[in-house]
């Protein structure tokens, strides 16, 4: 897809991987975290004469298209009743912005569901993130994001059970930019009360649909007084309409420094939080259980929606083989459940979670030597 690109082509860029642990078998089953109850419309694709759902997937970048692939032939030999519709969402200039073709808004329209792997963005010059856009073309205003130690894989932190939810469409990732005067530059974080009560609603609603009986926002009203000060103020104001929900606040690095601390008393809330908060922060809880091959992440909108892993195209190992394509299997099954295929999900996140505990067939980033088919062979052959 890079060469397609005409607007420019992303930077590499250095990054780390998780290192290899030891293994050991705890039990964590609580398949409610990867829902997406509290969706404010639910699912209204229709099956087509053969009894198949038509999803939108977009293969993406880097790994993109080898996870991708996995993903297809698990759901092939699940016979998961879903008939793909590859689209191609390479950037076009419309009234001089960053734009997605036509033909690809008109899929995940008329679909109202898309699976997505990365896409790349351009680091300075260049187009606007696609993902953004994307985001903001369907109005997926809410960007959950669960994060759930993975049974039989050690990390320094067993059962993390954490589920975030980050507003998806503005604040510091609005996209206002401009020079004041040269070497001056301004970024405008732009908040508003209507965005901010769509996603703190659907933050409440999702608690109450998975049994947590906690909301907490994520801010730094301390600072940007007027506009974290309004998310938390609309926040407070809705929490009065939840009262079986316990609301309280807290600030973001203490939250940083709590949750690397210790994230288990975390399990008992859902997180909401603006924007660049929560691309952090989820970035964060893949780090605590073992690394972005393993979280996944659903965009939700009131007409459609769309699911994708919480990484990138992770440039410094595309084209290999070697990536784990656990987080966007785990989208998938988000996915599922969202359209109401449960037990599609249920049976391939058995299978899924077995190879993992099973620790034969591990990805590199898990320590293992397994290529991205040879762990999707092992989850296959689990079915
Ligand atoms: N939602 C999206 O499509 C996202 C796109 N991006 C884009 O991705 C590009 C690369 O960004 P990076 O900062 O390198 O972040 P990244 O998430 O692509 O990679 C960070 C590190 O995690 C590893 N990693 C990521 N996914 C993995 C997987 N499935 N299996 C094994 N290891 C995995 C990578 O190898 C790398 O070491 C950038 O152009 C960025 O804009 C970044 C994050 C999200
Ligand atoms: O759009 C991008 O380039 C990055 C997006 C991102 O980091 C995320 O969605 O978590
Ligand atoms: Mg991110």
């Amino acid at each position: 897809m890079f060469a397609l690109r005409s607007i420019a082509a992303p930077a590499q860029r250095q990054c780390f991987r998780a290192a290899p642990r030891a293994t050991v078998t705890f039990s964590l089953h609580n398949q409610r975290t990867y829902a997406t109850q509290g969706k404010v419309a639910a699912f209204t694709g229709q099956k087509d004469a053969s009894g198949n759902y038509t999803v939108s997937l977009i293969e993406g970048d880097g790994i993109g298209p080898e996870i991708a692939v996995a993903v297809k032939d698990i759901f092939a030999a699940a016979k998961t009743p879903i008939a793909w519709e590859p689209i191609n969402v390479d950037p076009i200039l419309k009234d001089g912005k960053t734009a997605i073709p036509d033909a690809a808004i008109e899929s995940i329209k008329r679909n109202k569901i898309a699976l997505k792997g990365p896409l790349a963005t351009p680091i300075g010059k260049g187009h606007v993130s696609l993902n953004l856009t994307l985001r903001r073309t369907f109005n997926l205003f809410a960007n959950l994001r669960p994060c759930r130690s993975v049974a039989g894989y050690k990390t320094p932190y067993d059962n993390v059970d954490t589920v975030l939810i980050r507003e998806n469409t503005e604040g510091e990732y609005s996209g206002i930019e401009h020079v004041v005067v040269d070497g001056v530059v301004q970024s405008i974080k732009l908040i508003t009360r209507e965005a901010s009560e769509r996603v703190l609603r659907f933050a409440f609603q999702h608690a109450q649909s998975i049994g947590r009986k906690k909301v907490r926002v994520v801010h730094k009203a301390t600072i940007m007084k007027m506009s974290d000060g309004l998310f938390l103020n609309v926040a407070r104001q809705l929490a009065k309409e939840f009262p079986d929900i316990e609301f309280d606040a807290e600030l973001l690095d203490n939250t940083c420094l709590k949750m690397t601390t210790d994230p288990l008393p975390y399990n008992d809330k859902v997180l909401v939080m603006p924007n660049l908060y929560g691309d952090i922060l989820s970035d964060m809880c893949a780090g605590l259980i073992g690394g972005l091959g393993l979280t996944p992440s659903g965009n939700i909108g009131d007409e459609c929606s769309i699911f994708e892993a919480v990484h990138g195209s992770a440039p410094d190992i595309a084209g290999k083989g070697l990536a784990n394509p656990t987080a966007l299997l785990l989208s998938s099954m988000m996915m599922l459940r969202h359209m109401g295929l449960n037990d599609y999900a249920d049976r391939i996140e058995k299978a899924a979670f077995a190879t993992l505990a099973e620790g034969k067939a591990l990805t590199g980033d898990l320590g293992g030597k397994a290529s991205t088919s040879e762990f999707a062979k092992a989850i296959i052959a689990k079915l």
